[in-house]
Parts: structure tokens; C-alpha cells; sequence
């Protein structure tokens, strides 16, 4: 047995025992039902390490330095599946969400699946749980990949996958039965959230024993950027869910800070985690699959080098443009502003050197709509990164705060570049994985790509419409000082936009059930016979070609 399954073993033995006490113990509903849900993983973890310890002893050892390497591939696999199932399930939950602004008697009078449930149900299945396993499985991909290593241990990785997922069931459980923090982006509460500390130093772990063992001297710079993403993280989870919990039997806790220091922490993690999450880990995958996917260099080394420590250094800085005109200081909101417009540069960095790594390549936008799908994410990210910037200046923002628009600019780049560009990955991963020279159906992504573009379109137009809309009814007085609309003829006003909304997300959603068969047959190996208007695909698996 290796020495990680020996300690994650151990370590799970004391967790089904805790959880148990845990269950026994506790009054709290919640509380009870999360300690059976962990003392069962734990259970079923320690019978997975038993089982695979049985089945194969002598793959369980490790390989020696100069045996060809047998890449960790399997873990990746699982990776890329529970990217694409909790995908749909948070784009599901996103649909429903909007059609519940849309026509409120969806909501059906119950709490477990009222909007204020199902939103943080949303955010987090489609950050976190798609968002978070596309982040594991290509970085697991591209460490040992580019630095031509193994991932260390056997069961180290395995732990952080099931680890994860098990985070992701334990906090959607917890939102629908009302348990909550009240933070946006972290809302779990406080025995969750040391459970993800747990998981995700181990991923660290794995991620830096990859780098360590690496037999490439030189660390590509996609490698850079999911660093920065996993050591970010980690630091803005940890600092910006320093509770108190009422017992140790308790789910609720308390938020150490008070008021606007609460505000601004919240704020700092908030802004970050775009940041960092949504923003850096994803543009590793571009710094990956693009020059991959297009078989070009990327277009400037030097360029990936000054964006990533002009990125990392000045996001950290701009969180206060959340808080423009509240309790924080003046000189903060200012602050947070000027950061946030010198920001733009460093994105606009990393779009010219994912668009321009195309040069000599674009004709391959006409035939190759996976390329065609990662290019416009870079288009995507451009954009909001340029939106974003705009609506930090304290002056727009005062139109923009609280508005439909905030929730456009979200989605420009949630749908456009978050998971376009991860489409893109999976796309090309699930060939090189599952071993297929190809995808089953070109002109199935071609399909996804225009529908879900077209829903992507719809949503970000209403939203813009009717935020901006929004806003100038809220600030219009009449001639004598009253406000010209009361409040609800504001919602009124929203209403066909609501629709539009939820009928663009519904293209979204089909697109994602198209690319979900899609990968489906092709890692079953089944091949369409196609017309030729599209090329077939001449990307060779990396691994294969090694
Ligand atoms: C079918 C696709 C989707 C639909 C229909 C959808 C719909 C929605 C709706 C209706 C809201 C609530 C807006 C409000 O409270 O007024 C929302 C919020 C949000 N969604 Fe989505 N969503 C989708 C996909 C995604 C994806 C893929 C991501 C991220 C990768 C994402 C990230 C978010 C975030 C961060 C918020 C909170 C926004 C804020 O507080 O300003 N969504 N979404
Ligand atoms: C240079 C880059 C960016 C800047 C300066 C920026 C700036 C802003 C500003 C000013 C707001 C509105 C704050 C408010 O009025 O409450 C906002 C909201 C938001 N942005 Fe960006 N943005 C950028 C890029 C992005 C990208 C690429 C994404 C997604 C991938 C994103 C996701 C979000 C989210 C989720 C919110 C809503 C937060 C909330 O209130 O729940 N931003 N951003
Ligand atoms: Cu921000």
C-alpha cells in the first residue's frame, strides 16, 4: 500500500468516527443530516482504498524514475465527467432561477426550491461544482503534461476529486435546507468550509509534488497561472470565513469581523474569486488548449510573463468597486477604482496573446468549430474585461449598482468565456483521454456553438436593457423632487426582459445537452459520417504523441 493511501485511510477512520459522534450528538437538523452524509463518505472512501488495494496490489506501487511515464489519467476522466453533469445541473438551476423572476408562482410556496435557495444553488453549482472540476481535471492534465511527470501518490488525487465532490453535496444539501453564511460565493457554513481547506491543501499538495518531479526544466506558463489560482484561493477562502460556531454540534456560526470590515472582506474574497477562480485558472486553460488546439506557439512569452504578475498583482487591489458609495472610506472606494481601470490592461494582455496566437492559423476558424468555440471565449473575456472596468468608474456605477446590468456583465463572462472556454477543453480532452483519433460529431459542436451563442446573446442584451432601463427609473424625479415610478412599475418594467432571459438560457441549456451526447459517443468511439464542410479534426493527442 502507498504511504498516501495508508494516511488518507487513517485519516478517514478518525473522520467516520468524529461524524458519527457528530450525529449522534447534535440537535440541529442540519447538522445531523450533513454528519450521516460525511460519516457515509468517509465509510465508503475507506472501502474504496480497501477495494483498490485488493483488486490491483501491484499497480498500486510506484514507477521507477526512468520508466516511460504513465500519465494519471483516470482521475482526469472522472474529472471531465463531473464537469459536464454538474454543468448542466447548474445551468438548469440558472434556467430555473430565471424563469422564477419571470413568473414568481414557479417558486410553488415552498421554501427547499424558493429563488432564495435556488440562487446560491446556481452560483455555486455553476462556479464551483462545473467551474472547480474543469479547473481540476486540466490542471491535473497540464502539470503532468508539461512537466512531464506523474501526479505524486496513488491516492492523493483520488481524495481530492471525491473530496470535492463531496464539498459540492454538502453545500448544495445545506442551501436548500436553508443553512447559510449570508456571504455571496461562500455561503456554506463553517464545517463545510474546513472541509474544503482540507481538500484543497491537499490538491496544492499534489499540484506543487507535480512540479517538484517534473523533468522539464522549464514550468509553462499555464502552470503559473493555476498556481496563482490554487495559492489565492485557498488564502481568500480561509481569511474570508474566519467564523465562530455557535458549538461544535451547531451548523450556524458567526463572522468574526463587524460591519464594513465585514463588508470589505467579503468584497476582497468576492472580487478575487472572480479573480482568481473565474479568471486565472481558466486562462491557464486557454494558455493550454488554444496553442494545442490551433498547433501554433504561443504569440508572445514575454507578454504571458509581465500579464500574469500585472494581473495577480493589481486584481488583488480592486475589490472596494463592489462597495462605491456605501460605509467604506472614500479614499477605498477611489482605491478600488483606479485598480480596477488599470486592470483592464493586463486582461487585454492576456485576450491579444490568446487571439494573435491564431496568426497564420485563422482559416482554421472556418473549419474547426471547437477553435471557433475558444476564440470566442478570448472575444468574451475582452469584453467583459473591458465592461467591467467601465462600471468601476463611481459615476457609472451609480446607474449600474443593484441593476439588471451587474447580472449581464456576470454573464458575459460566466457564459461567454468561463464556460466557453471550458467547453473548448473538454472538447479537445475527451478524444485524447478516451483515446479517439476523433470527436464523434463536428457539426454537433457546430450546433452547440450557434445555439448557445444565440442564448448567450439573448440573455446579455435583455440584461443590459432592461438594467439600464432599471436604473434611470429608479433615479427619475418629476418636476416637484418625487420619484416619477414607485418601485413595483420598476419590476413591471423588467418583466418581458425576465422572459427573454430565461428563453435565452434554455438555448444554453440545450447546446450543453448536445455537447453532453456529443462527448458521450466519442469517448464510447462511435465516428458520424459527415459531409466534409468541416475539416476533420488533425489534432493529435498529446499523450499519444509522445
Ligand atoms: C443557462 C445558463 C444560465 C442561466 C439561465 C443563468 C441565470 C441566472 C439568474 C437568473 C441569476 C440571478 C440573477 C438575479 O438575481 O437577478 C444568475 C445569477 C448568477 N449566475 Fe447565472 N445563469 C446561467 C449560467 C451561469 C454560469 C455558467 C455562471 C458561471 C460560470 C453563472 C454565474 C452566475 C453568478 C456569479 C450569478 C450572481 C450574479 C450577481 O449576483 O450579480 N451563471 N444566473
Ligand atoms: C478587468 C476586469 C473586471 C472588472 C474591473 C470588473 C468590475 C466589476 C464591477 C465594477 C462590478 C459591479 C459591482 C457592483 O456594482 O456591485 C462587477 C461585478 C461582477 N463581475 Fe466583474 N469585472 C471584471 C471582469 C469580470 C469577469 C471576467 C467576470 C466573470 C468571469 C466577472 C464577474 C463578475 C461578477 C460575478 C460580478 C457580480 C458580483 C456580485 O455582485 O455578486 N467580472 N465587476
Ligand atoms: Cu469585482
Amino acid at each position: 500500500m502507498p504511504l498516501d493511501g495508508w494516511v488518507i485511510a487513517a485519516a478517514l477512520v478518525i473522520g467516520t468516527f468524529y461524524a458519527t459522534l457528530t450525529a449522534a450528538r447534535t440537535e440541529d437538523p442540519v447538522m445531523s443530516v450533513h454528519a450521516y452524509i460525511f460519516a457515509g463518505a468517509f465509510l465508503l472512501g475507506i472501502f474504496g482504498i480497501i477495494k483498490a488495494y485488493f483488486d490491483n496490489s501491484e499497480s498500486l506501487t510506484s514507477q521507477s524514475a526512468d520508466a516511460p511515464i504513465e500519465y494519471d489519467l483516470k482521475v482526469i476522466k472522472a474529472g471531465v465527467i463531473a464537469s459536464v453533469f454538474w454543468g448542466i445541473v447548474g445551468f438548469l438551476a440558472g434556467d430555473t432561477i430565471a424563469f422564477q423572476l419571470a413568473y414568481p408562482d414557479l417558486n410553488f410556496d415552498t421554501s427547499f426550491i424558493n429563488f432564495g435557495r435556488l440562487r446560491p444553488l446556481h452560483t455555486s453549482a455553476v462556479i464551483f461544482a462545473f467551474g472547480g472540476n474543469v479547473l481540476l481535471a486540466t490542471s491535473f492534465y497540464v502539470v503532468q503534461r508539461t512537466c512531464k511527470a506523474r501526479l505524486p501518490g496513488v491516492f492523493s488525487s483520488w481524495f481530492v476529486f471525491w473530496g470535492y465532490q463531496l464539498f459540492i453535496v454538502i453545500a448544495a444539501t445545506g442551501y436548500l435546507m436553508g443553512a447559510t453564511q449570508g456571504k455571496e460565493y461562500a455561503e456554506p457554513e463553517w464545517y463545510t468550509d474546513i472541509w474544503l481547506t482540507i481538500v484543497w491543501v491537499v490538491y496544492l499538495l499534489v499540484f506543487l509534488g507535480t512540479l517538484w518531479k517534473r523533468r522539464e526544466p522549464h514550468i509553462y506558463v499555464a502552470n503559473w497561472f493555476y498556481l496563482a489560482f490554487i495559492v489565492t484561493v485557498a488564502m481568500l477562502h480561509i481569511v474570508n470565513n474566519l467564523t465562530v460556531p455557535v458549538s461544535w454540534t451547531s451548523s450556524k456560526s458567526y463572522i468574526l469581523f463587524a460591519g464594513v470590515q465585514d463588508a470589505l472582506t467579503q468584497w476582497w474574497y468576492g472580487h478575487n474569486a472572480v479573480g482568481f477562480f473565474l479568471t486565472a485558472g481558466f486562462l491557464a486553460i486557454m494558455y493550454y488548449f488554444v496553442p494545442k488546439r490551433a498547433n501554433r506557439p504561443v504569440y508572445s512569452y514575454r507578454l504571458s510573463i509581465v500579464h500574469f504578475w500585472s494581473l495577480i498583482f493589481m486584481y488583488i487591489w480592486a475589490g472596494p468597486h463592489h462597495l462605491h458609495y456605501t460605509a467604506l472610506p472614500d479614499w477605498a472606494q477611489t482605491l478600488g477604482m483606479t485598480f480596477s481601470i488599470m486592470l483592464w490592461m493586463p486582461s487585454w494582455g492576456g485576450m491579444i496573446n490568446g487571439l494573435m496566437t491564431l496568426s497564420g492559423a485563422w482559416d482554421k476558424l472556418r473549419t474547426d468549430p471547437v477553435l471557433r468555440m475558444l476564440v470566442v471565449s478570448i472575444a468574451f473575456y475582452g469584453m467583459s474585461t473591458f465592461e467591467g472596468p467601465v462600471m468601476s468608474i463611481k459615476a457609472v456605477n451609480s446607474l449600474s449598482h443593484y441593476t439588471d446590468w451587474t447580472v449581464g456583465h456576470v454573464h458575459s463572462g460566466a457564459l461567454g468565456w468561463v464556460a466557453y472556454v471550458s467547453f473548448g477543453a473538454l472538447y479537445c480532452l475527451v478524444p485524447w483521454l478516451w483515446n479517439r483519433t476523433q470527436l464523434y460529431s463536428l457539426k454537433l459542436v457546430s450546433y452547440h456553438f450557434w445555439i448557445s451563442t444565440f442564448g448567450i446573446l439573448l440573455y446579455i442584451t435583455s440584461m443590459w436593457v432592461s438594467g439600464i432601463l432599471q436604473g434611470l427609473m429608479w433615479r427619475a424625479y418629476d418636476d416637484l423632487g418625487f420619484l416619477e415610478y414607485s418601485f413595483v412599475e420598476t419590476v413591471e418594467a423588467m418583466n418581458p426582459f425576465y422572459w427573454i432571459r430565461a428563453i435565452g438560457g434554455a438555448f444554453f441549456v440545450i447546446g450543453s445537452l448536445i455537447m453532453a451526447y456529443n462527448l458521450w459517443r466519442t469517448a464510447r468511439g462511435d465516428v458520424r459520417t459527415e459531409s466534409r464542410s468541416l475539416a476533420p479534426e488533425a489534432v493529435p493527442s498529446p499523450i499519444a504523441a509522445e
